[in-house]
């Protein structure tokens, strides 16, 4: 394996916020006698990834996902521990750092709103210092992978929430950075603004062989583009390694979707399986891994099947219950 772009080793960062207590009393008190307590955002936390992967993190929210990113864009500095991203330590924001990242934010913007994203793409060209032939070639790059055509001169305040966000990925793009950091890039996009902000994160990630950190909500993005997720909990590591492993140790069964002629009883479907649902149209039985095969056979035989397929547990609840086993160990 390449020697990493992104190591981190040991990261902690606690927060000491202002207790408050309910109640005028209480709140007067404060004003003469504060009391703080420590949010243990992020606690001990390792890892590495390897130039050109595609990784994303993971965890439920306030899990430490978007205190850890900012760290390593060099927006907040560690309480303890080491951070290296292609090999610079990122609070210190040297200049030739800051050429090699991006952070994208799906919920905050860079662009000027007053102004068209093509003035902020000029105004990016000189904070970078990129070459005048270098921008134009990328800023014609990204607007034919991003169809921004109609876009780039119009007010950013008049797009879409959609629209807008491609600009943004635009703009955060134009120094080609190695390394990206994308906290939750599709939050609140429609289905198909979603798949359109997927497939340009494969294909910068492939045209570059950029490195991709990726925090989502959205499993379909975490399928569609990571092969290899990291996942924190309460500021802890709980998982590092392939998604599709991770599945298949959560969450070892299977779902057979069936289609049905003719409506049968819940009682005599769970013959077959665990049923997770079922109408008059179709039923879904839930079964083992290793026993797919023989139940396949003894659900044709046995029911009134117009079709049958067999899928993977939804990823959500491959997370949710890997979230829920982890504070079960930890509470143990
Ligand atoms: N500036 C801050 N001051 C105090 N506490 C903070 C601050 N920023 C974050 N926290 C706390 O740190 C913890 C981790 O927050 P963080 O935003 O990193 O989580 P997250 O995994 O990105 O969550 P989400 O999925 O909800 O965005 C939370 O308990 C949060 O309340």
């Amino acid at each position: 394996m390449s020697p990493a772009v992104i190591e981190v080793r040991g990261l902690q960062k606690h927060y000491r916020v202002h207790r408050r207590q309910a109640g005028a009393a209480a709140m007067v008190k404060s004003l003469f006698r504060r009391s703080y307590e420590t949010v243990k955002a992020v606690n001990g936390i390792d890892f590495a990834v390897a130039p050109g992967e595609r990784v994303g993190f993971l965890g439920p929210n306030g899990a430490g996902k978007t205190t850890t990113l900012k760290m390593l864009s060099g927006l907040l500095h560690p309480t303890a521990g080491e951070v290296k991203v292609a090999g610079f330590t990122p609070r210190h924001r040297e200049v030739a750092f800051l050429k090699q990242v991006t952070l994208v934010m799906g919920q905050k913007q860079q662009l000027l709103w007053d102004l068209p994203p093509a003035e902020t793409f000029a105004l990016n060209r000189a904070v970078y210092d990129i070459p005048k032939r270098e921008f134009e070639e990328t800023v014609s790059e990204l607007t034919q992978l991003l169809e921004l055509q109609d876009l780039v001169g119009k007010p950013a305040r008049q797009l879409s929430l959609g629209e807008r966000m491609k600009c943004e990925l635009a703009a955060a793009l134009l120094h080609r950075p190695r390394v990206l950091f994308l906290d939750e890039p599709t939050i609140g996009l429609d289905v198909s603004m979603q798949s359109t902000v997927r497939s340009f994160v494969r294909a910068y990630n492939e045209r570059y062989g950029a490195t991709v950190l990726l925090t989502s909500h959205y499993m379909e993005d975490v399928a569609a583009l990571c092969p290899r997720v990291i996942v924190i909990d309460r500021g802890r590591l709980i998982y590092d390694g392939d998604l599709r492993q991770l599945a298949l140790r959560v969450r070892p069964d299977k779902r057979i979707l069936v289609r049905l002629e003719r409506p049968v009883p819940a009682t005599e479907l769970s013959r077959f399986g665990v049923v997770v649902s079922s109408d008059a149209a179709q039923a879904v039985v839930q079964v083992r891994a290793a026993e797919v095969s023989g139940a396949v056979s003894r659900i044709l035989a046995g029911l009134p099947v117009s079709d049958l397929t067999v899928e993977d547990p939804p990823l959500e609840e491959v997370m949710s219950e890997l979230f829920r086993s982890s504070r079960e160990a930890a509470g143990s």
